[in-house]
């Protein structure tokens, strides 16, 4: 009998999360049936998309929803081998048992060298949401000039990568100069804080005189609203995340879009990295060579401990991380 560890959701989030809001509880898990694994979360993912999605999809009482690198210790399903390594959707749960149905092993071409845990960000969703974002709804094209924001996040770092790969000018937008100094270190072509500059308006036009073709948006709100005026004619707006707008109780009011989209005919398309699952084989495989290549740097923000996991949720969402914020178990 294995006694899994799980955080719940003890009372839906009131504006900022509250370690109070979570609860740790212990839960006995039964023996295996036939086809069934019994797995061990190794890595956990927390990331922004949380917030909107308990509010959305949980109720009080819950398992947190989350994403985990995991190891197989025990099978009782030919397909899968004790000691190999998966990515499964299970919450945050110390263990778990699947019917493998539900879980992804690690490509075999993974190299041993490689944490497991950039399963969970550059090589893993995150990285999925860049490359689809900028390749699918901003359809960048060399030559271009990409502007990003958290850009020294999980899909924010990446998307800085992808664009300098793509044969782009990127620019970069952060909340700490540390931050900054990371976006230059891995190439980004100009970088500010955007906490400490006097005027946005100014930092954007001194870092693209000539404007934006790209606007890949992972905040929203007051920035989304600023650089929409200092878009290029005919740019196009990836809109992947509002991470400024998850945490108010009351919803934030204009200014509106509509006058800059017409003037300047734009593009402005929302989605969600899911779209498309059925390419997620190209997505992973593409990322994984470019990691591999050195052509794209990965940074992590580790947490150690599974008690640890309210705290890691809400320093990501304070911005303390630079990359992918983690849990190592
Ligand atoms: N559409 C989709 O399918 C997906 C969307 N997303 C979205 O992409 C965005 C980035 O996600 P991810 O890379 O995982 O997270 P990050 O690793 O970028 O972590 C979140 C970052 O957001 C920034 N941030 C937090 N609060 C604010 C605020 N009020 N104003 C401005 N910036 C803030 C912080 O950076 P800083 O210090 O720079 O402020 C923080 O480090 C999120 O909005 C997320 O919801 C993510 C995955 C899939
Ligand atoms: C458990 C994986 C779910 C991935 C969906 C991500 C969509 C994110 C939206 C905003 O953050």
């Amino acid at each position: 009998m294995v006694t899994a560890k799980v955080w719940v959701l003890k009372k839906h989030f009131e504006g900022f999360p509250k370690t109070s809001d979570f609860d740790l509880k212990k839960i006995e898990l039964p023996n295996l049936k036939d086809g069934e694994l019994l797995l061990e979360s190794v890595f956990l993912s927390v990331d922004p998309y949380m917030r909107p999605y308990s509010r959305r999809d949980m109720k009080e009482g819950d398992i947190m929803i989350g994403t985990q690198v995991a190891r197989i210790v025990e099978s009782k399903n030919p397909a899968f081998t004790v000691g190999a390594f998966v990515v499964a959707r299970s919450g945050w749960r110390t263990h778990f048992i699947s019917d493998g149905k539900d879980i992804q092993l690690l490509p075999s071409s993974w190299p041993e060298s490689l944490p497991k845990s950039l399963a969970l960000g550059t090589v893993g969703m995150p990285g999925l949401t860049a490359y689809f974002g900028l390749l699918e709804v901003c359809k960048m094209k060399p030559g271009e000039t990409v502007l990003v924001n958290a850009a020294a996040g999980a899909v924010g770092s990446v998307v800085g990568q992808l664009a300098k790969i793509g044969g782009c000018k990127v620019v970069g937008c952060a909340g700490s100069d540390d931050k900054v100094a990371y976006l230059k270190k891995i190439g980004f072509d100009e970088a500010f804080n955007y906490k400490t500059v006097t005027s946005l308006d100014e930092a954007l036009r001194k870092a693209s005189p000539d404007g934006y073709d790209c606007f890949f948006d992972n905040v929203g709100g007051e920035f989304a609203s600023i650089a929409i005026n200092q878009m290029k004619k005919h740019g196009r707006i990836a809109v992947c995340g509002a991470i400024s707008q998850y945490n108010d109780s009351v919803p934030q009011k204009g200014p509106y879009v509509q006058v800059p989209m017409i003037f300047k005919e734009l593009q402005m398309e929302g989605f969600l990295v899911t779209r498309w699952n059925n390419r997620r084989e190209e997505g992973l495989k593409a990322l994984l060579k470019w990691v591999v290549e050195g052509k794209v740097k990965c940074h992590e923000q580790v947490t150690e401990g599974f008690e640890n996991m309210p705290m890691a949720f809400i320093g990501m969402l304070k911005g303390e991380n630079i990359g992918k914020a983690i849990v190592k178990v």
